[in-house]
């Protein structure tokens, strides 16, 4: 048997930092990544035997925890009647209607593969929609790693975006508008001078990738009606938010303070593949309908409804719409910040916590923060020790304090209690 730490050496012969995704090399919170041997229910088992109550689930999928009984014969299943043919199938329509269920702001979905391809999709959809070039992201939001959208501000925040990332030509970004989370001023003055020109808005309305913001009420709301005021695109990125904080996505949790609210275009992904790689985005007949081979936006993909794939996010939708569902898991992740937030208080640590549905985030900060900026005011420092304490006591969250976490229908009242007395220890020592 492997440690970790040979398997992180060897890995890094042949992959890139020795990991298929940047986040999951620790190098945020420094020391060995866990290379996971098998996982089931709430826990993985590293490569070294230890046992560990999993916040990540895959950064969101695995709502229902590993190894669903259904979910898991679903996919097995599938397997046997073919991996991938490049033809249609029932079940990618299926999966279509039961997306479709849940959202009435779409009319129409189209399945890809990952949320990347499904943001950059998106982003080419509204372009193509509205003959427009210029987009807006938000500081703190992350879409996936297509070229346009990996931007950060420019020298004041309401000018074009510079590239975060080599390889991304600046002219690449030049369309792409950051502005800053929350920010209703710098909203009202960015399509003040370029409402005309907007494609699309684009926003994570919970933003997981700050580790737990909020976009306000007041926000989401001006955000909606300047978009319908200029004949923008309003774009929820709910690859993350998505069957997570709700059967409704984040878009019901808005809809219930602002009454008839849909944004025109959804992004999704995570949960509705269960695990396997599935992602889609949706919209309005008349929007969706610009895509080929109907309309002139190109967009296509070799895996997109893969056969096993959908079977996985089939099995795993029907799972979540089990009456009470969501509020047995909403309770659940409460408990957990409650508990964390009772412990810090003890220990006189600062931290602000907020969860909605499966979803959680904490700060080691006495304010939950509105922004970006504010959350990186976080004691990096003191973060990586709390993050370490809690993986040495058999707890895994994110190895970033700006990532969120997760809690799934697996996780039981014990497990959120020993988690919540490991963090006690820890924060002790904070
Ligand atoms: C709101 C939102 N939109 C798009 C994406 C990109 O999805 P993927 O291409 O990683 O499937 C993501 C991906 N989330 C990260 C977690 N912060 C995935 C983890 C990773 O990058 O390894 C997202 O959170």
């Amino acid at each position: 048997m492997s440690t970790n730490e040979e398997l992180f050496a060897r890995a890094q012969r042949v992959i890139p930092g020795g990991v298929n995704s940047p986040v999951r090399a620790f190098r945020a919170v420094g020391g060995v990544p866990r290379f996971v041997q098998r996982a089931q229910g709430p826990y993985f088992w590293d490569a070294e035997g230890r046992r560990y109550i999993d916040y990540i689930g895959s950064w969101g999928p695995m709502i229902l925890g590993h190894g669903h009984p259904a979910v898991l014969a679903a996919v097995q299943e599938a397997a046997v009647q073919g991996f991938s043919f490049g033809a249609p199938t029932e079940r990618e329509i299926e999966l279509a209607e039961a997306i479709l269920a849940h959202l009435p702001s779409m009319d129409m979905v189209r399945l890809v593969s990952s949320g990347t391809e499904a943001a950059m999709s998106a982003i080419r959809l509204a372009r193509g929609a509205t003959g427009r070039k210029k987009i807006i992201k938000f500081e703190g939001c992350y879409h996936g790693h297509a070229d346009a959208l990996l931007v950060k501000a420019g020298s004041g925040l309401a000018t074009f975006g510079n590239p975060t990332s080599a390889g991304v030509p600046p002219e690449v970004v030049q369309d792409t508008l950051v502005l800053a989370y929350n920010d209703l001023a710098g909203l009202e003055q960015a399509f003040a001078e370029h409402g005309a020109a907007l494609a699309c808005l684009m926003i994570e309305p919970i933003a997981g990738n700050m580790n737990f913001v909020r976009a306000s009420v007041p926000f989401v709301r001006r955000c909606r009606e300047l978009c319908t005021q200029h004949g923008a695109l309003f774009v929820f990125d709910e690859v993350m938010t998505g069957f997570r904080v709700a059967l409704g996505g984040a878009q019901s949790v808005y809809a219930r303070e602002i009454p008839g609210f849909v944004p025109d275009i959804t992004v999704l992904g995570k949960v509705i593949g269960g695990g396997m790689p599935l992602a889609a985005f949706g919209g309005r007949r008349a929007v969706m309908e610009q895509l080929a081979p109907l309309g002139p936006v190109y967009q296509a993909g070799t895996l997109s409804g893969n056969p096993v794939a959908t079977a996985c996010g089939l099995a795993t939708l029907k799972e979540i719409g089990k009456p009470g569902f969501y509020e047995a898991l909403a309770r659940r992740t409460q408990a957990l910040v409650a508990g964390l937030r009772q412990v810090a208080a003890e220990e006189g640590v600062p931290f602000s916590g907020d969860s909605e549905g499966g979803m959680f985030g904490f700060f080691l900060l006495d304010a939950l923060p509105q922004n970006y900026h504010t959350v990186m005011t976080t004691d990096g420092a003191r973060f990586n020790t709390l993050f370490h304490g809690l993986l040495e006591r058999g707890v895994y969250i994110a190895p970033a304090l700006y990532e969120a976490g997760f809690v799934s229908a697996a996780h039981s009242d014990e497990d959120i209690a020993q988690t919540v007395d490991a963090a006690r220890a820890v924060f002790r020592l904070l």
